[in-house]
């Protein structure tokens, strides 16, 4: 794997089919990630999320996939990167990631997800997707990031990840925010 060798996607005018969230909340030295029951991904750890619906903004809905898959609302959520995954076997997905500090309601079990509050030192990495051990550390240090990732199933063959303000200037946004 390199960062620079052997990337097949025109990343300049690549666009993903799927449009999604993450959420990470934060409290007291542990970070709520669900094992997720359904959808992309099932059966691995994430932080809770899902894709955007026609009309709605990335903030909406992240908002709403936390009250579907926890009972929670999580309050005034921080956008923190993006993630543009390159697929081999499922749809390009375009995810925007946020954080927050606060939220209402209590984590609950559903259809969807189960929720985990787990150390920051102890995060599955292994029971994650591959992408998330090379920006999660550093977005939960507080860094904004902007990541690509191609993958060959659930294997990265390329990658190039970057941090920091600079990083914000390479977000593609989403659709409804653009036209603000
Ligand atoms: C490839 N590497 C990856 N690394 C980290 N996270 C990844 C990911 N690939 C997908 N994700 C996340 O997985 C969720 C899928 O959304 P998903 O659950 O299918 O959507 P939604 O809840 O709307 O489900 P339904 O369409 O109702 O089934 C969504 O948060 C998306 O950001």
């Amino acid at each position: 794997m390199s960062a620079q060798q052997g990337c097949s996607i025109d990343w300049k005018n690549w666009q993903a089919e799927i449009p999604a969230t993450l959420m990470f909340i934060v409290r007291d030295g542990q970070v709520l990630l669900i094992e997720k029951l359904t959808g992309i991904g099932q059966g691995k750890v994430n932080g809770p999320g899902g894709k955007i619906d026609p009309g709605e903004s990335a903030e909406q809905a992240v908002i709403r996939e936390c009250q579907e898959e926890l009972h929670i609302t999580p309050s005034n959520p921080v956008k923190m990167g993006e993630l543009h995954f390159a697929m081999s076997d499922i749809p390009d997905i375009h995810c925007h990631v946020y954080m927050a500090e606060e939220f209402e309601g209590e984590p609950t079990p559903t259809r969807e997800a189960n929720p985990l509050w787990t150390k920051l030192s102890e995060i599955p990495f292994e029971k994650m997707w591959a992408d998330d051990r090379f920006w999660l550390p550093q977005m939960l240090d507080g860094q904004k990031f902007n990541g690509r990732f191609e993958f060959d199933l659930e294997e990265i063959i390329w990658q190039d990840v970057q941090f920091g303000e600079d990083a914000c200037a390479l977000w593609l946004g989403c659709p409804l925010e653009l036209a603000k």
